[in-house]
Parts: structure tokens; C-alpha cells; sequence
């Protein structure tokens, strides 16, 4: 059964003083692709960000979102890092940078075995040990991806995750996702420019423009 994840009610956010969006509503539920949409200077990362602001407060006076989550369960893949091609930390000990709270050099047999499934999840245990600055596009997507799903989140969020990437990982990269939204019951939100993507993995379409949002069930 889905569960609600989020719920935002009449949510209004401004940005120096002026109104970037107005009474914006919408939910997400478990086992949903969430696209977020909309021209560039919108305020797709500033809702984003809001929304974490949210999460991450202890305070009751957000009454117009509602998280049914700990933020401790969200999850975000930025839409910049600075991964040079010269970053040393192999794929694995970068996902496992979010397994262990404090740092040790060993791994336990459980985390071991959490790391292992998760790699070979997004398809990287042939080149587990290869410098994530060595890495492809697409395999550095994977390997951010592996290290959000490693703290088992239950709400993923990916800002523009494929702006970078040839058409055939983008459709890769979602094909993944979508197994991992079944497979974990997740719920994902992803910030996008692509309208193939929408329409080929969106379950729901969130379009923003001219402050307002509109929701479109997609299937
Ligand atoms: N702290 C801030 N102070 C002033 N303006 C801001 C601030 N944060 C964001 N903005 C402005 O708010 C608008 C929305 O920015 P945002 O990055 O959320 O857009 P976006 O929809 O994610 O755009 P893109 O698709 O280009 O990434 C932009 O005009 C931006 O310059």
C-alpha cells in the first residue's frame, strides 16, 4: 500500500523580499517518481531547499508541510559536486563515507554485505576500486546514487542528476531509479529539464511557473 511521504499545504516562499511561489500544495506517496519542472530561476532548488529547511527543524510552526519521515531518511543528490578528475577515494569507500557515522578503517560484516548489495544494485562492483575521479558521467551518477541508498532513505531527492549525461545513461540512470523506487518502496523527487524523462518514467508531474504549480498525474 502507498503511504504518504510529504504533504505540502498552501505553501508560500519568497526570496528577497518578493514572492518566488504562492500557494503551492501537493503530496507524494511511497513508490512515486516525483518530476518537479519548470524554465530555469523558477525555484525548483529553492523549494527543495525549503522543504529540507523544514524537515530538518524540530519546531511545530511548519503547518504547511508536513513530513511523515525523519530527515534523517531524506536523502539528496545535488546537481553540483566537486568530484575532480583527480579525486583519490575509490567508488566504494566514497558510498561508504555514508554507512558508518564515524570514521574506522574496517567495515563490519553487516555493513559489508549492505555495501555489496548496493553496488552491485547500481552496477559498480566490477570497478568498486577505481578513483571516483576516474569514473564516467554515468558511473559517478551511480556511485552518488549508491551513496544516498546506502542510509536507506525513504525520500530520495535528484536536482538535475542528468543535466550532464548522454541520452543513454539518462534513460539508464532513470531505469535504476525506477527499480529502486519498487524495490525500497521509496519515494523519489527529481528536478528536471527533460521532457522525455517525465514522460517516460513520471508518475506525477509537478510544473511550476508563474509562481503556481500544477500537478499532473502521469500513469
Ligand atoms: N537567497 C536568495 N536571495 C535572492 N534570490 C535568490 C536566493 N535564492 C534563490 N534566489 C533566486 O530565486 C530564483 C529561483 O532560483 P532557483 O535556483 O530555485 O531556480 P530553479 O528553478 O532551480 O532554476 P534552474 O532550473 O536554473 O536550476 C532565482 O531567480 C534565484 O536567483
Amino acid at each position: 500500500m502507498l503511504s504518504k511521504i510529504l504533504e505540502v499545504a498552501e505553501l508560500n516562499i519568497q526570496v528577497a523580499g518578493k514572492p518566488l511561489i504562492e500557494r503551492l500544495s501537493f503530496t507524494i506517496y511511497t513508490n512515486t517518481l516525483l518530476c518537479i519542472t519548470g524554465d530555469n530561476g523558477v525555484g525548483k532548488t529553492t523549494l527543495i531547499n525549503h522543504l529540507l529547511k523544514a524537515a530538518k527543524s524540530t519546531q511545530e510552526h511548519q503547518s504547511h508541510i508536513n513530513f511523515n519521515t525523519s530527515f534523517e531518511a531524506i536523502q539528496v543528490i545535488p546537481q553540483f559536486r566537486n568530484i575532480d578528475d583527480d579525486y583519490p577515494l575509490s567508488i566504494q569507500n566514497f558510498v561508504t563515507l555514508n554507512l558508518i557515522k564515524q570514521w574506522r578503517p574496517w567495515l563490519t560484516a553487516l555493513e559489508k554485505e549492505k555495501l555489496s548489495k548496493i553496488l552491485s544494485l547500481v552496477n559498480l562492483t566490477a570497478i568498486k576500486n577505481r578513483p571516483l575521479g576516474e569514473a564516467s558521467g554515468g558511473e559517478k551518477q551511480r556511485a552518488y546514487l549508491a551513496q544516498a541508498l546506502i542510509a536507506h532513505p525513504k525520500l530520495l531527492i535528484l536536482d538535475e542528476s542528468t543535466s550532464n549525461l548522454d541520452r543513454e545513461s539518462r534513460i539508464n540512470l532513470l531505469h535504476l531509479v525506477k527499480t529502486i523506487i519498487n524495490q525500497e518502496n521509496i519515494a523519489v523527487i527529481f528536478i528536471t529539464h527533460d521532457p522525455e524523462l517525465v514522460k517516460l518514467f513520471g508518475d506525477v508531474e509537478l510544473h511550476i511557473s508563474n509562481r503556481h504549480g500544477v500537478m499532473t498525474k502521469l500513469r
